[in-house]
């Protein structure tokens, strides 16, 4: 990585980002009630929950919804992307989980077309669910498992990933670039031929939970609310106020920048720039109108997100 002057820009950058007035209440459309009540309503057919979250953000917004229900049915935290996290304190993070009583945690790439980590899923849950008491499923022979999470951290995509890996088949469920694409009310896909594994796909609509303002931006930095309700200029900003809190500077060479910089004005004129984002405008002077080249920010915004979101941006820890 090169160094920049990041040793004297260091303490240029924010230590705290300013939320302002904003409020998240808004940020989570109600449909997504509907779905938690579905799911607890089919909790007695199943045999253990899958809960999937987002592996850059492994403690901010997951939904202890379900949490009551633990201790009826055991658990499987999957922790996906994590081709987009850095993992480089892997034991802090599973520390941290253990301490608030997750123990079985996965991390998955379900980018990849077969990964060896989503391989060991079935072993992991046999074991699971095998040294849980199954009460009244104990005369099944198959095992059924149910996939929870916040929206668009990649629930279908893992259960596509279980079939390729298992059935050697595809596609049973849509993946969509959208937080709140999986719509299909409670279907059950199988998974497994040995040991017949099935799992409830539900509508991938659990709220997430969210205690402040940051997890609320974290969310929205992952994808998991839609960008427009929060607004690209904000998540843009916190985007870079993130990278440069995490040193993550790749975005200063992609960009064409001089250096690190704090000020997302700045940022995403460059961006607009390089990337031909701009727009002409009319505008008046003492003598009449000329038209002047102006960068179009929002357009900019939404590039430097999306870069960050397919990974170009370096992987990221953001908890
Ligand atoms: N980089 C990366 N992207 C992933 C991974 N898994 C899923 N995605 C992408 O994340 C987006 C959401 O994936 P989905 O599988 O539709 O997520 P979902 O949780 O079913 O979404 P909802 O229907 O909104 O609940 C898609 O653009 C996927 O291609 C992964 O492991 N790594």
């Amino acid at each position: 990585m090169k160094l920049y002057r990041v040793l004297r820009n260091v303490d240029m950058f924010r230590t705290v980002f300013d939320f302002g007035e904003r409020e998240v209440a808004h940020w989570f459309p109600g449909h997504m009630a509907k779905g938690l009540k579905q799911m607890k309503a089919s909790l007695k057919k199943v045999d253990c929950i899958v809960e999937i979250h987002d592996a850059r953000i492994p403690f901010s917004g997951r939904n202890p919804m379900f949490q009551d229900t633990l201790d009826v049915r055991p658990h499987l935290l999957v922790l996906n992307k994590m081709d987009l996290a850095d993992l480089s304190n892997k034991q802090r993070i599973l520390k941290k989980l253990e301490k608030d009583g997750v123990t079985n945690v996965l991390f998955t790439d379900c980018f990849k077309q077969i990964d060896s980590n989503v391989k060991k899923m079935v072993p992991m849950v046999q074991k699971i669910i095998e040294t849980n008491p199954r009460f009244n499923r104990e005369e099944n022979r198959d095992f059924c498992l149910m996939v929870i999470g916040v929206p668009n951290v990649g629930k279908s995509s893992l259960i596509n990933s279980l079939r390729r890996t298992n059935l050697k088949k595809g596609r049973a469920s849509r993946v969509g670039g959208e937080p709140g694409i999986t719509r299909a009310v409670l279907t059950k896909i199988q998974v497994c031929e040995r040991p017949l594994i099935y799992l409830l796909d539900t509508p991938g609509v659990l709220p997430p939970k969210i205690e402040s303002v940051e997890t609320g931006m974290k969310l929205a930095l992952c994808g998991t609310i839609l960008d427009h309700l929060v607004g690209e200029d904000i998540i843009a900003d916190y985007l870079l106020y993130s990278l440069n809190r995490l040193g993550k500077f790749s975005y200063v060479e992609k960009y064409d920048l001089q250096e690190p910089s704090d000020n997302i004005q700045h940022v995403l004129k460059r961006i607009a720039v390089k990337l031909g984002k701009t727009q002409k405008v009319k505008a008046f002077t003492g003598v009449g109108s000329i038209r002047v080249t102006i960068p179009n920010f929002t357009a900019a915004a939404y590039d430097f997100i999306r870069a960050f979101r397919k990974g170009e941006l370096g992987q990221v820890m953001l908890d």
